[in-house]
């Protein structure tokens, strides 16, 4: 784990000026920078050896923070577990990357040029994904958790706002100021989490399991379905879960999923295998959740669901192709030189 320099890091934020600010937290604040580093042959570095990188710190401890004491050991206490559990795990192709700490008050992590899953769903004036792009995002974030949940680490806010996309677009797993490290944890703590996205089940600190993850996955798995938000007061029921669950059991698939070409014919056996499983995620019998293994299977297999009904198209496609050849050999056989014909 690498150890920055305080005043280095306070300096590449510019004392941390609104200008470099790119996303604030109910804990943290976080500041877009520029790091000179030695680390020549990584190939994130541009000629100059520097790479933009993203810098947290907890709200309280800026200059101009008002807050009191208390939230102030509790925001700093968020980001020294945050740092303690993002540097006990290996690098993964879907989780945010660590990059260093400066005295445990200020945590280095790459930087996520293209926002969250949260501002792709519900703030952007036109979502630039394709429904299995939007599918393959869940792919990746289940690969995620499956990843931590195989090291003993349940992260316990998984949410849309909690998953960033990188300049290929490529989702990964981020804000793990909550996260729960089950091997290394003597006394668990007690339930946290966000609204909306939390397990109705954890209601006591010896209820926490990889199956709370599972069911905040569910909320994000209905959520990128229907682009619905978790919870929208503006709608009744306001939750996603009170609304999809029952149009689900109804088979009703097609009203739950929304926008990016998902009510295509192509897609609704492939759907109608992602919502049952979403809701068997969240689902109030903990014991019939799927677990992450099964998860990534699942959707993997959903991936391919379009593909049974290729011979169709292909034959379809074929059969143009064969009228086009048609077509032209009439054309050549009733044409004279000099002369023109048309066939339909
Ligand atoms: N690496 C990053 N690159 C770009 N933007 C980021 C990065 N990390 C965080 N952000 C932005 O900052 C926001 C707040 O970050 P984060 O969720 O880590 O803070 P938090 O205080 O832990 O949040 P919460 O309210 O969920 O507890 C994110 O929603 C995101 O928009």
């Amino acid at each position: 784990m690498k150890e920055f320099d305080y005043k280095k890091l306070v300096i590449a934020t510019d004392q941390f000026s609104p200008s470099q600010l790119i996303g604030k937290g109910s804990h943290g604040y976080v500041y877009k920078a520029l790091l000179l580093d030695h680390h020549q042959e990584d190939k994130d570095y541009d000629k100059h050896h520097k790479v933009v990188v993203a810098i947290k710190t907890p709200s309280s401890l800026l200059p101009s923070s008002p807050s009191s004491s208390s939230s102030k050991s509790e925001q700093t206490k968020k980001l020294e577990n945050e740092i303690n559990v993002m540097s006990s795990l290996p690098c993964n192709q879907h989780v945010l990357r660590f990059l260093g700490h400066a005295d445990k008050k200020l945590m280095v992590v790459e930087y996520m040029p293209n926002g969250s899953l949260h501002q792709l769903l519900h703030v952007s004036a036109a979502p630039i994904h394709t429904w299995l792009k939007r599918i393959d995002v869940a792919l990746q974030i289940a690969r995620a958790v499956h990843f931590l949940h195989e090291r003993g680490v349940i992260h316990r806010d998984i949410k849309s706002e909690n998953i960033l996309f990188g300049s290929n677009w490529e989702a990964k797993l981020a804000d793990f100021g909550l996260a729960v490290d089950m091997a290394g944890e003597k006394a668990r703590p007690a339930p946290a989490g966000t609204i909306g996205y939390l397990d109705p089940c954890y209601t006591s600190p010896e209820n926490l399991s990889t199956k709370t993850d599972v069911y905040s996955y569910g909320v994000v798995l209905l959520e990128i379905v229907s682009c619905r938000k978790a919870i929208d007061v503006s709608r009744s029921p306001s939750s996603v879960v009170d609304w999809a669950v029952p149009l689900i059991k109804e088979g009703r698939i097609g009203e739950v999923c929304g926008g990016g070409g998902g009510g295509s014919d192509v897609f609704r056996g492939m759907n109608l295998r992602l919502l049952r499983m979403a809701a068997r995620c969240v689902s109030s019998d903990v014991e019939s959740r799927p677990c992450f293994r099964e998860i990534t299977a699942e959707i993997v297999a959903c991936m391919a669901e379009p593909l049974k009904s290729l011979p169709l198209w292909v034959s379809v496609l074929r059969r143009v192709v064969q009228l086009k050849r048609r077509k032209k050999r009439l054309r050549e056989t009733m044409t004279w030189p000099g002369q023109t014909c048309r066939v339909w």
